[in-house]
């Protein structure tokens, strides 16, 4: 069963004075995601990222279509049982400790005060925090108010995170972090659901992501999938004879990172349709006493690939 499913989801919101007017926020959207996935929904600014995920936790009622975390319908008690939110900028009452701020969410998370006095220690010494259990949190730096947010949402032990920028405003340093911390908490087997505009984030982590555009579903796979140039490699090599490259003989070109002396390497590209062509091209180099250091399918970075989908016509 997967960890979240929605079906054929929509939301329209009825705005203006007499509520006339509406806004299509999602529109038909279809998909799954695995347990044990950390999932990054991707989308330009007003594509019904925060909408699905409101609907997902139960905090906005679709219009059309259903919504399901691990076989429950969202928003029901069963369902929420088994989630944490990290909401984008959340603000923690600055006068309180972080174990205050702690006892007070997690009271309001049902999660009795035995089990608070367990794991809240727990949780400050697992997020970096030890030591600060009694100082304000109004003292915290952005990092350490992002690690009380994952201690708040870790506290009823569930099995889907919901993380909305979770690095925003967060130095590098802070940013590895919680990046080591989400690839743990996938490590104990938690779906993570990620929303963020830090795409070198979402490359780094993600397992699959989703690209949101206009409230309809535009693109849906594994950043290897949706990030690998069509047919073009890199190869890396000692350097090849001029007498084979640019030739009609050979889809091989100089690539953009050219020759390293220090290596005694070069880098080409090679536009090959199938493996036989990309078989043979390995032939005739080896023939020409070449030899390849390697040879990787072309990806663009996850950004590039973003503005492409998001800029692209359709
Ligand atoms: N409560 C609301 N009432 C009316 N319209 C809304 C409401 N919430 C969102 N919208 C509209 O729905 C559309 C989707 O908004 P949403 O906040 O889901 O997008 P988003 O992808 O999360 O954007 P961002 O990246 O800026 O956070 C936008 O056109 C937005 O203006």
């Amino acid at each position: 069963m997967p960890a979240l499913s929605v079906s054929s989801l929509s939301k329209t919101y009825r705005t203006g004075l007499l509520r006339r007017s509406t806004v299509q926020a999602l529109d038909g959207i279809s998909l799954a995601v695995e347990e044990g996935a950390i999932f990054g929904l991707l989308g330009p600014n007003g594509a019904g990222k925060t909408t699905l995920v409101k609907i997902l936790l139960g905090l906005v009622r679709p219009s059309g279509g259903t919504a399901r975390l691990f076989g429950r319908p969202a928003g029901t008690p069963a369902a929420r049982h088994r989630i944490g939110f990290v909401p984008e900028n959340h603000r923690f009452p600055g006068f309180f400790t972080a174990t205050q701020t702690l006892h007070a969410y997690g009271r309001l998370a049902d999660v009795p005060r035995a089990k608070r006095n367990d794991r809240i220690p727990q949780l400050l010494d697992r997020l970096a925090l030890d030591g600060r259990g009694d100082t304000k949190v109004k003292t915290f730096s952005k990092g350490m108010l992002q690690r009380l947010g994952l201690a708040q949402a870790l506290l009823n032990e569930p099995d889907l995170l919901f993380l909305d920028e979770p690095t925003g405003g967060v130095d590098p340093v802070g940013r590895r972090a919680i990046r080591d911390i989400v690839l743990e908490l996938r490590d104990e087997g938690k779906t993570i659901f990620l929303n963020s505009h830090l795409l070198s984030e979402v490359e780094k982590v993600c397992t699959q992501i989703a690209i949101l555009r206009n409230g309809t579903l535009v693109r849906r796979g594994s950043v290897e999938e949706l990030t690998a140039v069509d047919r073009v490699y890199d190869l890396v090599a000692t350097p090849v004879p001029d007498s084979l490259l640019n030739t009609s003989e050979l889809p091989l070109t100089p690539g953009p990172d050219g020759s390293s002396a220090a290596s005694g390497l070069d880098q080409y590209r090679v536009h090959a349709d199938d493996r036989t062509t990309l078989n043979a091209v390995v032939d005739r180099l080896r023939s020409a006493d070449v030899e390849i250091e390697s040879i990787t399918p072309l990806r663009q970075s996850l950004e590039d690939y973003f503005i492409d989908v998001v800029d692209s016509p359709t």
